[in-house]
């Protein structure tokens, strides 16, 4: 029950929060409509005495009652759905604003990647198309709950033994209460495989990853994970199905047998004289309505209970994400303005949300301000997880890291991250207008035509303009639009310019930069990333990280780091690293040997 008030409250306060006036025209017709619906069974009550007693204009008089009656049944549920439905768009809208904002209220990704608030935030997501019903939902059933209470009252005068009716029509409401209450627990079991399955689905339908699939010849492959998938999820749903209609039938058929009793009752009561025609055809019509109702009444508890559901689920993702703006239990310190001491690694170690296996380990690290640091190491070392935790979208599981002799803990994480410039090795390629998709790296200057050329240019990506229809203003990308589409190296060097956009930043990083790029547009690269942190070194006391598998170009690094397993295994120049002979010197030679 609590599920049920928890989805009403839900509902109605959304609604109330989108178009209060809306919302209050739909519920009067509505509860007009279903008032209509006892009254014409009073009415054809009425009709029919006067009829047997020969009162031929009376009945004349009530069949039109009851005809308009009926027409105002029809047609107010009608006019209500017209008020409603786009209130149930606006409810959904606002609700999948509201999605956007909790799971982008938190500036760390340590929530945002637990399979609980993932799973949690899929189903809601899932569920958030069925608001509009969801809304329909309450109102009608508000306006079953008067039309029972009038029935019940014209029943009870009859005979107060048929109060037992309406009753009885909770059977089935229990039946129905537990029976999706199965359904729920399947489905929350299976959600893990439902987004898997659905994640191969576009791994094999999306343009970048159809065209690997199909070279490596892996799409049986898929469409077996696929099957295994959907096998696990269909075997478990069927079986919850099955439980869920027994229990379903079996209330159904209880409020049948009281139905068959309450009119064996009354026709009784006609027999014996205490009852007239009139009151037998009043009863068989209630009765019949009252079947209906219950199984409106069913659906509609049922559509509830899954509005109740996502509105529970919504409260956890509300209560587990603080949404943007929520004062932190400490107060937070700014970043600061410049680095003067620069970025220390004390005995930092990480392992993932949902995971205990160390990534990083005991790792200490001193970035001095205006320095360069370059991260190598084979696959998997680490290098890309380092570098979120220095931009602080995952906090250490152990040890820390210091700004300026400051924990990066106690720094406002959204102020710290508006002071960086990164680009990802898995950089967002956001098919958005080339203005936004540039713009994004500094959101001030969304609408600086100069300053977006400007952070083209430096990208060496100014040449994009040129191929996108609309140019600044253009879309990029073909999946929303007739946009124009991208090759890897031009999508790398839009990723770069949005990340050379932002202004003074404490901390450029580039994670593989130019895996995507020829040659000459990695050197031009490293050349202007170079003289970039040159620039801000000296301004800002900015300190860079980079990380790449290219030796040649690791090599201008003030200092490098090579990275195994999760820990630092050697660390200094170019020079002092080769004369040690290690693990740098043996990638360093092998990759010169395969280049030469
Ligand atoms: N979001 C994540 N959740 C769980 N494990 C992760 C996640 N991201 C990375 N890992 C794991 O952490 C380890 C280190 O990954 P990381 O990306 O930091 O390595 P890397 O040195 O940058 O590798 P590469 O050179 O291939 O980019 C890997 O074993 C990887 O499987």
């Amino acid at each position: 029950m609590t599920v049920l008030l928890l989805a009403v409250r839900h509902l109605l306060r959304l609604a109330w929060r989108c178009d209060r006036r809306r919302l209050l025209r739909a519920c009067a017709m509505m509860l007009l409509g279903y008032l209509a619906t006892p009254l014409i069974a009073l009415s054809l009550k009425g009709l029919t005495v006067a009829a047997v007693a020969g009162h031929t204009g009376t009945a004349a008089v009530l069949g039109l009652t009851a005809a308009v009656l009926l027409v105002l049944e029809l047609m107010m549920n009608h006019f209500a759905h017209l008020s409603y439905f786009e209130l149930g768009d606006l409810g959904e809208v606002e609700l999948q604003n509201e999605l956007l904002a909790l799971a982008h209220g938190d500036p760390h990704l340590e929530r945002l990647e637990s399979a609980r608030f993932a799973d949690a935030l899929a189903l809601v997501r899932e569920e958030l198309p069925r608001t509009r019903a969801s809304l329909e939902a309450v109102l009608q059933l508000g306006g079953l709950a008067l039309q029972l209470a009038l029935t019940a009252v014209l029943l009870g005068g009859l005979n107060p033994w048929l109060l037992l009716l309406p009753l009885t029509g909770v059977l089935p409401v229990l039946a129905g209460n537990r029976a999706q209450r199965l359904l729920d627990a399947a489905k929350e079991r299976t959600a893990t495989h439902v987004r898997f399955g659905r994640h191969l689905l576009d791994a094999a339908t999306s343009p970048s990853t159809a065209r690997q699939i199909r070279l490596a010849g892996a799409g049986p492959l898929l469409v077996e994970r696929h099957r295994e998938a959907w096998a696990r999820t269909t075997a478990e749903l069927r079986r919850a199905h099955t439980a869920a209609a027994a229990l379903r039938a079996g209330g159904q058929l209880a409020f049948a047998a009281a139905y068959g009793a309450a009119i064996w009752t009354v026709v009784r009561q006609a027999e014996h004289g205490t009852s007239g025609l009139g009151d037998v055809i009043l009863v068989i019509t209630l009765a019949a309505q009252l079947s209906l109702q219950v199984a409106t009444a069913l659906g509609l508890l049922a559509v509830l209970q899954d509005a109740g559901r996502t509105a529970r689920r919504l409260a956890g993702l509300r209560e587990r994400a603080p949404a943007p703006g929520v004062p932190a239990e400490v107060p937070l310190r700014p970043a600061p303005a410049a680095l003067t001491g620069g970025i220390r690694l004390e005995n930092v170690g990480f392992a993932y949300p949902g995971s205990t296996r160390p990534v990083l380990e005991g790792v200490d690290l001193d970035i001095p301000a205006g320095s360069a640091l370059a991260v190598v190491g084979e696959n998997g070392a680490g290098k890309s997880t380092l570098i979120k935790l220095i931009c602080g979208l995952y906090r250490p599981t152990a040890g820390r890291i210091l700004v300026d002799g400051v924990d990066l803990a106690e720094i406002d994480p959204r102020a710290w991250q508006s002071r960086l410039a990164a680009l990802f090795q898995d950089f967002a390629r956001l098919e958005l207008r080339l203005r936004d998709n540039t713009g994004i790296g500094d959101l001030d200057r969304i609408d600086d035509d100069e300053a977006l050329r400007a952070a083209l240019a430096a990208a060496d990506a100014a040449g994009i303009e040129a191929t996108v229809p609309g140019g600044l203003d253009g879309l990029v990308g073909r999946g929303y639009g007739d946009g124009s589409d991208l090759s890897g190296g031009q999508w790398q060097k839009l990723g770069l310019a949005r990340t050379l956009l932002r202004r003074e930043p404490l901390l450029l990083t580039l994670d593989e930069p130019a895996s995507a790029m020829d040659a000459t547009a990695e050197q031009a690269l490293f050349e202007r990333f170079a003289r970039l942190v040159a620039d801000s070194g000296a301004r800002t006391g900015a300190v860079s990280l980079l990380v790449s598998h290219r030796f040649s170009t690791v090599r201008m690094a003030d200092r490098i780091v090579v990275l195994e397993h999760g820990r630092v295994r050697e660390s200094g120049t170019h020079a002092d690293l080769v004369a040690a002979g290690g693990l740098y010197t043996e990638l360093y030679a092998l990759q010169a040997r395969i280049y030469a």
